[in-house]
């Protein structure tokens, strides 16, 4: 702490600032009563006008005219409603808050105070009495240690001298802790942030962003950037706070709806929900790998990674896993390349197209268009000609048809109401042509089913073409016979609408690049979280589907809960070499600030040796291991849940798989306070939590009990990524329960790493 008359300078200041914040919000609220009165009045006036008298066509005119202006002036009056109150909210946060920084520079022989916090305060004056956190000079504040540093602006670097860097953490007004570092960002008062108890929302960091993290933030160079980063170690933290930093300085250019997050599950979204608000920007649009997928596949079932981790288990024979492998990397999307590049001599597969159950167009039709066009065009013009052929002759269709007699029995018996309807407000010069009019249209409305068949390329079979592809592309290290029968696998679960996880961006690739559709080019950024989750050719897909995006990847390799079974080598070197033509940078982040010193030390020995990862440093308890008879299992883990919530609001019960996750919750459930999280979850109770670990991958927990962590369970080398997963979900106090027999990769660990007990009895 700093001295007395330091301190009650720096509060008469924090009062100050709090004093010109609240004027400015009084101004604020009265604007903004004033805006919301007006759009009520012009919302009036403008349900008044649509009340004139609208039977006269001149009067009707002026009436549209006169809705079009009320309509224009609603819109200014919401817009400027909105803006009011985005600034009512930011200053609502910084009264309570106003800065967390201060930087004293030098510049030319001239000192200078800065203040930063979450938002730019400039006061009538025009003194900036908070600069944000995002201005080119508060990086001095993340980055610079005393002396001379050098900060990026718009104009190039600028020199100064840093003299002074001080913290403080200020709420309600009040300076709670305030100090003075020459740390990036001083240990003391991140001691104090990560010893709170956890909430059901993930907070945001901007206080305390430490200087690697401060690089993720602030890239601006990447095309993909990569950041590989040990458990707890602020990745997730730090791509929020990097969404919020690209926002704010490509406000022009960018929209919080051009970025897309790959999340983990539904989960997770909620749990990081807040961050962005709280630093007073929109959230950026979310989805899950799964949810792409199926989006893409409408009306087939794309399995998950769940249920194919579930059922994994259960059977994963070797050459599974070798044929896996092989449909995960970049090598079978080369060949999907490679494939296509000869799809313009060959037929390819195409459908039938059906029209009142015969077909309109026969696939030997469409291929003999799709071949007569010259060899060397690119696959997707020539599919996209094909399919202008096919529009062009149902045109013509449509243009024999409107002279048949049907139509004009039509047109006979038209109801006033369908007539309305088709003719609209639109005259005619002539009787013959309201008919010719009406007969067109009653035409285009019969063949629609066949347009949009067409439109929406149902007439290609990226299924029967998926399967050519994978009968000319066996491995040679996978039998023939093996080989053939994935296949009929394959087209056995496409007649039950059904997808594998590792078919899915392959067939979407090959009709992307065989059809040129499916890319997004309104998307800047992409942020994929979990990296261990994606294979290389997921990769390759969802780069190839968002051709403008730059990408943010960022994960941890021990982490790896799904995949360690089978995948092995260098997943950073293959994902490199996967965007040859991409501008990357790596960043590796080694400290884990989540959990307390003992925990992360537990977690780190089950690490290979050469594995960098550094406990931050705060206190706590060592872990407990318990080892239970399995008769004596639930009463040993009622006795640790009540052991643990006595300190903690939420305690999390992470189990290997979700039947162990429900076979424990049917054993517990008298227990109201009990819930049992499932896939489909999706926002975090108090209380006592069951799941699997895997859904609980990105989250934390103040007390984490790992419930059957036996030699049953956890008994192979392989699992040692799923437990991990599971240790470093704890902030606070973990305790792993092992039934009958511990698992042997916690018996391996050094002895000194845990305390441990043997019954019900001496846990307690
Ligand atoms: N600079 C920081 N200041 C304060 N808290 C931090 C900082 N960096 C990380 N944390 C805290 O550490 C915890 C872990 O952060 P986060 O979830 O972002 O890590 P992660 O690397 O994504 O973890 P994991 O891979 O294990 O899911 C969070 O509680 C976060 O608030």
């Amino acid at each position: 702490m700093l001295h007395k008359e330091t301190q009650r300078q720096e509060q008469a200041r924090v009062d100050r600032t709090i004093g010109q914040i609240d004027q400015r919000l009084t101004v604020i609220n009265q604007q903004l009563a004033n805006a919301y009165d007006e759009t009520k009045d012009i919302e009036q006036r403008y349900g008044d006008n649509t009340k004139v008298n609208i039977t006269e066509i001149d009067d009707r005119m002026e009436t549209n005219a006169a809705v079009q202006q009320q309509k224009q002036l609603v819109a200014v009056a919401v817009e400027n409603e909105k803006l009011l109150t985005n600034q009512q909210a930011r200053l609502s946060d910084l009264i309570n808050s106003p800065y967390f920084g201060r930087i004293d520079i030098t510049e030319d022989g001239e000192t200078e105070s800065l203040y930063i916090g979450t938002a730019t305060f400039i006061d009538d004056q025009d003194n900036f009495l908070i600069y944000d956190w995002r201005a080119p000079v508060s990086s001095i504040y993340y980055n610079g240690t005393l002396g001379p540093v050098t900060y990026e602006t718009p104009n190039g670097p600028v020199k100064v001298e840093l003299k002074l860097k001080r913290q403080f953490k200020i709420q309600n007004g009040q300076i709670e802790h305030v100090f003075d570092t020459n740390e990036t960002v001083g240990d003391e008062l991140l001691q104090a942030v990560l010893g709170e108890q956890s909430d059901e929302y993930m907070q945001n960091i901007v206080a305390t962003i430490q200087k690697k993290q401060n690089d993720i933030i602030r890239d601006t160079t990447a095309d993909l950037l990569i950041v590989q980063g040990v458990a707890g170690s602020g990745k997730t933290s730090a791509v929020l706070q990097r969404i919020a930093f690209l926002l704010y300085h490509s406000r022009r250019q960018l929209e919080a709806d051009q970025m897309v997050l790959f999340s983990p599950n539904r989960l997770f979204s909620h749990y990081i929900s807040e961050v962005l608000p709280s630093l007073g920007e929109k959230n950026m649009r979310q989805i899950t790998l799964a949810e792409f997928l199926s989006h893409r596949f409408t009306g087939l079932q794309v399995e998950n990674l769940f249920d194919r981790f579930e059922k994994d288990q259960a059977n994963f024979p070797e050459l599974t896993q070798v044929m896996r492998r092989y449909k995960e990397s970049v090598g079978f999307m080369q060949a999907i390349e490679a494939y296509v590049k000869q799809a313009t001599t060959q037929p390819i597969a195409f459908n039938d197209l059906y029209f009142e159950e015969r077909p309109f167009f026969t696939k030997k039709q469409i291929n003999q268009i799709y071949l007569g066009l010259p060899a060397n065009m690119l696959p997707g013009d020539k599919f996209r000609a094909t399919k202008n052929t096919l529009i062009k002759r149902l045109k013509r269709q449509i243009n024999l048809e409107v002279h048949l007699d049907w139509v004009a029995e039509k047109i006979d018996t038209l109801s006033d109401d369908t007539y309305r309807t088709i003719v609209g407000e639109r005259e005619f010069d002539s009787g013959d042509d309201e008919q010719a009019f009406i007969a067109r249209k009653i035409v285009q409305h019969y063949f629609a089913p066949l347009y949009e068949a067409i439109y929406n390329d149902y007439f290609f079979d990226e299924a029967t073409e998926y399967q050519h592809f994978l009968a000319t592309a066996c491995p040679a290290d996978i039998p023939v016979n093996v080989w053939k029968a994935m296949i009929r696998q394959v087209a056995d679960n496409n007649e039950h609408h059904f997808v594998s996880l590792s078919d899915a961006a392959p067939i979407l690739y090959l009709r992307d690049l065989l059809t040129d559709g499916g890319q997004n080019y309104g998307i800047q950024y992409l942020f994929i979280d979990e990296m261990q989750d994606y294979s290389i050719a997921q990769f390759i897909y969802i780069h190839h589907a968002f051709p403008n995006a730059k990408l943010t990847v960022l994960g941890d390799y021990a982490q790896d809960v799904f995949t360690a079974t089978y995948q092995t080598g260098h997943f950073i070197d293959q994902l490199t070499t996967a965007f040859p033509d991409s501008k990357i940078n790596q960043i590796s982040l080694t400290k884990s600030y989540r959990a307390t010193a003992p925990i992360t030390n537990f977690a780190k020995a089950l690490l290979p040796k050469e594995t960098k990862l550094e406990a931050f440093n705060r206190d706590g308890r060592l872990p407990r291991v318990i080892e239970t008879p399995r008769n004596q299992a639930l009463a040993t883990l009622t006795q640790e849940i009540l052991h643990l919530q006595a300190k903690h609001a939420t305690v999390a019960i992470l189990t290997k798989n979700q039947q162990i996750a429900h076979q424990l919750y049917v054993s517990l459930t008298p227990d109201e306070h009990v819930s049992l999280i499932s896939e489909t979850t999706r926002n975090l109770p108090k209380g006592i939590l069951i799941l699997p670990l895997y859904l609980a991958k990105g989250l934390e927990f103040d007390a984490v009990i790992g419930y059957d962590i036996s030699r049953t369970t956890f008994g192979n080398q392989t699992d040692t990524d799923l437990l991990y997963t599971l240790i470093t979900r704890a902030m606070h106090d973990l305790t792993l329960i092992g039934i009958t027999a511990l698992s042997p990769l916690i018996t391996a660990l050094p002895a000194t790493l845990y305390t441990s007990s043997q019954s019900v009895k001496q846990s307690i």
